[in-house]
């Protein structure tokens, strides 16, 4: 071990016993661990007119958990689905719905995806003195390092008037499909010695396909392969005000800083693992569990299995199973049922029924044994992110792209937030920390 791994590890246990604070603290000074009261609601900090998730209602003036309902500006996202079917620009119509409050016209639309075309393009040699360097498998990290750079390139980048906040929002939305990808193949290429390819955005193709176009070495893709994008982008686009990364940008935005930095922040937290970063981990924990689980139908051993996960005994020891449980759904989330619509038709389609199976059961008996193991008042069910790795991996994306991929969603959801912040709010967010700090006495560094 070196020097400096030694005396980390020394310091560390300072970090630990002066860090520590009891979690029967919390209750006795009734604080909300995590924003969230005993039974896991989340503390109201804001109101906002963008979009509204239901997973309680009242029942004989009871409230009883009930399944997940998410509408985007007033809209029930199941009939958002229903009504693309066989259309192009999902994505596209949702963003507009987000940013402007309204479902545009045909025209509206077709204005709308023109002007974010026209931003589909990066400042002179951006790919190669940017994008290039420095390459790495963690691509969200690249993407926030990119967007930092594209504000110096901004001449009007701390304006924060609102046609201003418009353009750099909906810059970055045209632009975080290159970033994304771009970063992907230097990647490939100078960390794992492959061919780079760096193709250009199409101007009549949508942000799904065109994100499939430049990720295949001959840009082609099926109408199936980019409507299943484009729908599994919908579905990602915005989740409230109080998601970790939408938090984020209400709160670094409410501090009266620019665009990039308020984007870059909002990257930096989804992606965590325990966010946007989950589906991620949900495919390593897949592929841990098929290492360590003979067969797929045979409950008790999938269980057994599970359990030591939760017992942090194994997989990442950190006692989570991935792509379960949800800070603010009960017994189910709208959007991990359509997406498991598409998984099971693409498995069927792809001969992927072994693995359908293991899902299916993992589905069935984690909820169960979270409930027993964890204090939950409202319920577990799998999340968002449980089916989609899965379907992303049907299409052949790679996954150092599944959390670039919600990032290329959730932009559009952070955009509409930032610019509620800006119009509606206009005011600094700080809560409160009680403080435990007792006074001490100064000593002279010579007699300490
Ligand atoms: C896009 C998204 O962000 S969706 C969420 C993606 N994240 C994941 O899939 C990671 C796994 N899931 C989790 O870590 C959690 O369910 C979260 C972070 C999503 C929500 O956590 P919370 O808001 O704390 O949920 P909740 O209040 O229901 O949890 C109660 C307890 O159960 C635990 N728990 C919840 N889900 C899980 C899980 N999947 N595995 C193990 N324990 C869990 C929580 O850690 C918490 O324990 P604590 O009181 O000791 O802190
Ligand atoms: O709302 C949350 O806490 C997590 C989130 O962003 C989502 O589920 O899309």
């Amino acid at each position: 071990m070196s020097n400096l791994e030694n005396y980390m590890k020394q310091q560390a246990i300072f970090c630990e016993q002066n860090d520590s604070i009891s979690k029967n603290l919390y209750s006795e000074y009734g604080v909300k661990r995590g924003l969230r009261d005993e039974k896991g609601q989340g503390v109201l900090t804001g109101l906002t007119n963008i979009s509204d998730i239901k997973a309680f209602e009242y029942r004989d003036g009871v409230k009883s958990p009930c399944d997940g309902e998410l509408s985007y500006r007033g809209y029930n996202i199941k009939d958002l689905v229903t009504g693309s079917k066989g259309k192009r620009f999902v994505f596209e119509e949702g963003a507009y719905l987000l940013l402007f409050g309204e479902l545009p016209t045909d025209t509206q639309l077709m204005e709308f995806q023109g002007r974010l075309s026209d931003c589909m393009e990066l400042p002179t040699n951006f790919t190669r003195d940017v994008i290039m360097k420095a390459p790495t498998s963690d691509i969200m990290g690249s993407m926030t390092r990119s967007i930092l750079t594209l504000g110096s390139y901004d001449k009007e980048k701390e304006s924060l008037e609102i046609p201003n906040v418009l353009r750099q929002s909906m810059q970055l939305i045209a632009a975080f499909p290159m970033l994304a990808v771009y970063a992907y193949h230097a990647y490939c290429h100078y960390e794992k010695n492959e061919s780079m390819y760096i193709h250009r955005p199409e101007k009549d193709l949508s942000i799904a396909e065109n994100f499939l176009r430049l990720l295949r070495p001959d840009t082609k893709f099926t109408e199936l392969e980019a409507r299943v994008l484009d729908i599994a982008l919908l579905l990602h686009m915005e989740h409230g005000g109080g998601n970790n990364s939408t938090f984020t940008t209400r709160v670094v935005t409410s501090s009266g800083s620019d665009t990039y930095s308020v984007i870059s922040a909002a990257m930096s937290s989804l992606k965590g693992k325990k966010h946007g970063g989950a589906n991620l981990m949900v495919m390593n924990m897949m592929d841990d569990i098929k290492s360590h689980v003979k067969d797929y139908e045979d409950e008790e051993e999938i269980a057994s299995y599970l359990s030591k996960i939760l017992k942090k005994e194994a997989f990442d020891q950190k006692g989570l199973i991935y792509g379960m449980g949800h800070a603010v759904y009960s017994i189910s989330d709208p959007r991990e049922r359509v997406f498991k619509g598409f998984v099971e038709q693409l498995a069927r389609d792809k001969g992927r029924e072994k693995d359908m199976t293991l899902y299916n059961n993992i589905e069935k008996i984690a909820p169960k044994l979270i409930a027993k193991q964890r204090q939950i008042f409202k319920g577990v069910s799998p999340n968002i992110d449980f089916y989609s790795g899965f379907v992303y991996d049907m299409l052949n994306i790679p996954r150092e792209l599944y959390t670039p991929l919600f990032a290329i969603a959730r932009i559009a959801g952070w955009s509409a937030h930032r610019l509620e912040e800006l119009i509606t709010t206009d005011k600094i967010i700080r809560p409160a920390y009680k403080s435990l700090v007792s006074k001490k006495e100064y000593i002279e560094r010579e007699e300490r």
